[in-house]
């Protein structure tokens, strides 16, 4: 059903007319764009506007429109920048009104949270500290990654024997966590009781220093050099760590001695990593070097269903085309497009079509390029948000309000910026980096749930990343 926009504006001028003088003066720069079936589309200038729309004044509009057209009306919201102006020619008086209540609005949208799982998640997944779902049946193979995930499969049919060490090397977000927690899955599958240990080189490196400070270097030699197949992520970090990287050497002399197999990922092929002894780099070089590559349009398209098949997503072929024709470069955001998709589908009661997709993809990848957004920013503008101290919201309290911000602040690290687990976790006490892993697969499943964490991870991406176009 479509009553057409011509109708929608007309209902809308009345809806805005009942309003009380300050709730219009927030929406005089809103412009009514169509209705889809229940869902009436509003365009407004900013995302303060959007707030108000979405927060306090959604149920008395929802209301207003099913009165006026008879049938169940919903609104979702998109930010057009195009608007402001027509918003900044007025010197309303109120506006300044508008400026003090966003904060009361932000502490009020708090919502029920679980309780913060620093160092407390158990479970078998955690204990071999492989993710289940990284394994290689969820893996979708093209021709961007077909070498390295071959080589990866003949790796973990024969550790040790077929290449030693492999060496996986890619730009963020391609897979290469992926394919060494999918290596670490089968082998164990494979070989019964295989000692499989996955660590990130971060870790790794906060390990060894603790262990000299609390004179445990034997137990920590143990735990690392009493392996069958060591898999260690992001060896980049290394790099500038003296000490740890002579551990390290002598951990990888050891276990490649021994025939055991080491698989190493990187952000860059060993003759970059320029701030890595030549010893180490010399080392890497023995075994099979392999990189990851930018998935191709059919890749991307596969990824997509397969994703949405395992998390039970329904979206239609044509709109995972549009998504993987919009983001092309990294696989983590590709994900991220179609959860937030789908769940603003979910929470609008509406079906995933294109239009829906457009929609909410447009608010996601702003024209002229993507802008560089710090943890900082992230952390400052989710603290003024929720209306709490930054120290606060990095800081050890668990409290139910802080709980939620903190995830979400976390889950926009992931989402925004290309820090590993364990860098986001330090940016926040340094949490761990399972804690981060919890918070990000938290907000994710609460993003499909409820509305408000929708909105607020809506709003606060958007003030995240216009702040960042404003400053650089
Ligand atoms: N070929 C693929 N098939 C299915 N899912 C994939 C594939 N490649 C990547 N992914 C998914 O994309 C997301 C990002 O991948 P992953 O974390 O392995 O990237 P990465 O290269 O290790 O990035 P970083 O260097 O930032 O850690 C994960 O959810 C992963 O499951």
């Amino acid at each position: 059903m479509d009553n057409g926009p011509t109708e929608l504006a007309a209902v809308w001028r009345a809806v805005l007319d009942d309003l009380q003088a300050h709730q219009r003066a927030w929406l005089r720069a809103s412009e009514p764009m169509t209705i889809h079936e229940t869902t009436a589309i509003i365009a407004v200038p900013n995302e303060f506007t959007r707030g108000q729309l979405e927060g306090r004044l959604r149920s008395q509009i929802e209301d207003a429109l099913t009165d006026a057209f008879g049938h169940e009306v919903r609104i979702a919201v998109t930010v057009n920048p195009a608007l402001e102006n027509a918003a900044s020619e007025s010197d309303d008086p109120e506006d300044e009104e508008v400026e003090s209540e966003e904060v009361s609005l932000s502490t009020k949208t708090q919502v029920d949270t679980p309780a913060d799982p620093v160092r407390t998640s158990a479970g078998s997944s955690l204990e071999t500290r492989l993710n289940p779902k990284y394994t290689f049946e969820t893996f979708v193979i093209g021709s961007s990654n077909r070498f390295p995930h071959a080589a990866a499969v003949a790796v973990a049919e024969a550790p040790g024997k077929a290449y030693n060490p492999l060496m996986v090397y890619g730009e963020s977000g391609l897979g290469k966590t992926h394919l060494l927690h999918a290596i670490g899955h089968y082998v164990r599958s494979l070989y019964t009781g295989a000692k499989v240990r996955y660590v990130s080189s971060e870790e790794f490196t906060n390990e060894f220093i603790n262990a000299i400070r609390d004179d445990r270097q034997d137990r920590f030699k143990r735990k690392y050099r009493d392996v069958d197949v060591l898999l260690i992520d992001d060896i980049q970090f290394l790099e500038g760590k003296t000490q740890t990287q002579e551990e390290f050497f002598h951990t990888f002399n050891t276990l490649h001695n021994a025939n055991k197999q080491i698989v190493l990922t990187s952000d860059r092929p060993p003759k970059r990593l320029e701030a890595l002894e030549d010893r180490l780099r010399n080392r890497f070089e023995w075994g099979l070097i392999t990189d990851v590559q930018p998935p191709d349009l059919e890749t991307r398209i596969a990824i997509l269903r397969k994703k949405a098949a395992m998390d039970r997503l329904t979206a239609p072929p044509d709109v995972l085309e549009f998504i993987a024709s919009k983001i092309q470069t990294n696989i983590r955001e590709l994900e991220g497009a179609l959860i937030r998709v789908t769940a603003f589908a979910n929470l609008n009661r509406q079906q995933v079509d294109l239009t829906l997709a457009e929609i909410v993809l447009k608010d996601l990848i702003p024209e002229g390029g993507e802008p560089e957004i710090t943890p900082a920013a992230i952390i400052a503008q989710t603290a003024a948000y929720f209306g709490v101290s930054i120290e606060d919201l990095t800081g050890p309290s668990r409290g139910r309000h802080l709980v939620q911000g903190r995830q979400i602040a976390m889950y926009l690290c992931r989402e925004l910026t290309e820090l590993s687990l364990p860098k986001i976790g330090a940016q926040f006490g340094n949490r761990d980096h399972t804690t981060v892993m919890y918070a990000n697969n938290k907000i994710n499943q609460l993003l499909a749930e409820r509305r408000s964490v929708y909105n607020q991870v809506s709003e606060l991406t958007n003030r995240i990343k216009m702040q960042a176009r404003q400053s650089g």
